[in-house]
């Protein structure tokens, strides 16, 4: 069925008009005249316009009918003698609202916008409500149209490889190819000869001429991630894309010249690289001139519940379980947690869940230890032994913290003031020895080097407590005991552990050690740089 804007004919000037500004955006119109359902229209709806008699039944119908479609837009136009704005848009349900007289270009044009959001959000998969994501999906429509350089900016795993898609599939280059580049998982030596070809002969190994991503992208868009990871040689020979189009292949002489739209991305703050040296100013300016924001999960906590949803949704048909939902405790716990590997961090979750979890529900208990240790809302890190019945002496005490939920396990609730006075005492106390200890390893590690030993005081000062507040937990659930504080370099390994968790804890404990040299890390490990970096986004581990 072909795709259309349906426009009402409750007020016929304004509709006529507008059916002529759409039409010239490239979008087909049918309109929809008085009494007329969305059912009734003979093309698949992609945007409704209601021309008048906002406040009426037929209207709340339409407004309705479109909502339980799913994401179908609705523009509304209110009388000169209507209230209008963005909070009575909300009220109505509408996604936009337009005081009368219209411009009718201008409408046309928001409409398509709303139609190419949603179209996007298709394409792509992205997800988000939050007012911050749809600045996102309105900036990647405004971006894609145009041939210029783009940046895409956010932390690890917040999505900007699926944003640089996005940008490719709305472009008039979307029918061309579209190459994604890792330029940290490339090794240095590798990267020029990848990205830019090689001829014949030019180092070991090099037994043929080979085409780079620049030429095999050529005509569509290449999108580099991590660039914040690209060595100084390399970024003038990007520069020199940028500004002339063209470049020499590795051990060539003829210029090649290209038509490619450069999508970048990194999850470093550019500005410090540049201010450091480590990266190219006049790179910087070229690539920084449409750029787009992408906020971490914790940032947006309002649409982890849509992201599990359709996680949820997605891998129970991938790997053949009938998963209805997350039981409402199991959601706080994860809209609580603080996500430090962002979207990709919480999918990689909800699958293991999905695939490990006995039942058709997500529940407390299915949530690995470390992600309910560390929300953000909890008060403390004592673990407090679980009552079995309310009553007892040590119950009460307990009582303030807790209440007992349907399955019989207690659940963290506010604890009384009186309780989290003594927790949080008791927590000060143990930063206060974790401090004391650390200052006292690093005062006798001085002393076995042979270096000078200070004769005044103990350096204190080098570590920063952990504010209170912070990341820690009152953990009143009969499970896992709390995992004990990981010491740079160090592995623990808790009862119950897996060896996958083990091997997230030996790449930390690598990369600390390394001082996030992966290359080192690596070596340490007898691991490759890739499969490094893979895991490093499979667990999620921010370095
Ligand atoms: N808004 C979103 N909706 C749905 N899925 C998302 C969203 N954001 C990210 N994802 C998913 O999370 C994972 C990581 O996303 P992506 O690779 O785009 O992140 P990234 O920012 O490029 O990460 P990195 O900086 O580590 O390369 C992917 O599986 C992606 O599909």
């Amino acid at each position: 069925m072909a795709e259309a804007v349906l426009i009402t004919t409750d007020d016929l000037e304004p509709a006529v008009r507008l059916r002529a500004a759409f039409e010239a955006q490239q979008l087909r119109v049918e309109l929809l005249a008085p009494g007329e359902s969305l059912s009734d229209a003979l093309a698949e709806p992609v945007l409704v316009v209601i021309t008048g008699g906002l406040r009426e039944r037929r209207a709340r119908a339409l407004i309705t009918a479109a909502r339980e479609r799913g994401r179908l837009p609705v523009i509304g136009l209110t009388e000169p003698t209507e209230p209008t704005g963005r909070d009575i848009c909300r009220q109505l349900g509408l996604s936009e609202c337009f005081p009368k007289p219209i411009e009718a270009d201008e409408v046309a044009l928001v409409g398509k916008r709303l139609v190419q959001r949603e179209e996007l959000r298709e394409i792509t998969g992205i997800v988000g409500d939050t007012e911050a994501m749809e600045e996102v999906l309105e900036r990647i429509v405004q971006i894609a149209p145009v041939n210029s350089t783009a940046l895409i900016l956010g932390e690890s795993g917040t999505g900007k490889e699926l944003v640089a898609r996005g940008i490719h599939a709305l472009s008039p280059r979307r029918h061309r190819p579209f190459i994604a580049v890792n330029v940290a998982a490339l090794p240095d030596t590798l990267l020029e000869s990848e990205l830019f070809g090689h001829e014949k002969g030019s180092f070991t190994g090099a037994t043929d001429r080979r085409k780079g991503f620049f030429e095999l992208a050529n005509g569509g868009t290449i999108f580099l991630d991590e660039l914040g990871e690209m060595p100084a040689g390399t970024q003038t020979k990007l520069l020199r894309v940028l500004e002339e189009r063209e470049f020499r292949r590795v051990g060539g002489e003829e210029s090649i010249r290209v038509d490619v739209r450069v999508v970048a991305a990194t999850n470093r703050d550019l500005r410090d690289q540049v201010q450091l040296g480590h990266f190219r100013r006049d790179l910087y300016h070229r690539l920084n001139v449409l750029r787009i924001d992408l906020p971490p999960l914790r940032a947006r906590r309002e649409d982890i519940q849509r992201l599990i949803d359709r996680f949820i949704q997605q891998f129970s048909a991938e790997h053949d379980r009938s998963f209805v939902g997350i039981d409402p405790q199991a959601l706080q716990i994860l809209i609580d947690y603080d996500w430090p590997g962002n979207v990709r961090e919480l999918r990689n979750l909800v699958e293991s869940m999905v695939v490990l979890a006995p039942g058709r529900v997500i529940r407390p208990e299915d949530i690995p230890a470390d992600v309910r240790y560390r929300r953000r809302d909890s008060l403390l890190p004592v673990p407090v032994t679980p009552q079995p019945q309310v009553s007892s002496g040590a119950a009460q005490l307990n009582s303030g913290a807790s209440q007992l939920n349907g399955g019989g396990s207690f659940l963290p609730a506010a604890p009384s003031p009186e309780m989290e006075f003594i927790l949080r005492t008791l927590f000060d106390l143990r930063v206060d020895m974790e401090d004391l200890r650390r200052e006292f390893e690093v005062y006798r590690s001085r002393q076995h080097e042979g270096g000078s030993i200070p004769s005044g005081p103990l350096p204190f000062g080098g570590y920063q407590p952990i504010p209170i507040g912070l990341p820690v937990a009152v953990e009143t659930v009969p499970h896992e005991p709390e995992p004990p504080p990981r010491e740079e370099g160090t592995i623990v390994f808790r009862p119950g552990m897996t060896i996958t968790q083990m091997e997230r804890e030996a790449i930390t404990a690598a990369l600390l050690h390394s001082r996030g040299n992966r290359r080192r890390a690596a070596e340490m490990l007898g691991m490759g740089e890739r499969t490094l970096y893979r895991k490093l986004k499979e667990y999620g581990i921010e370095e």
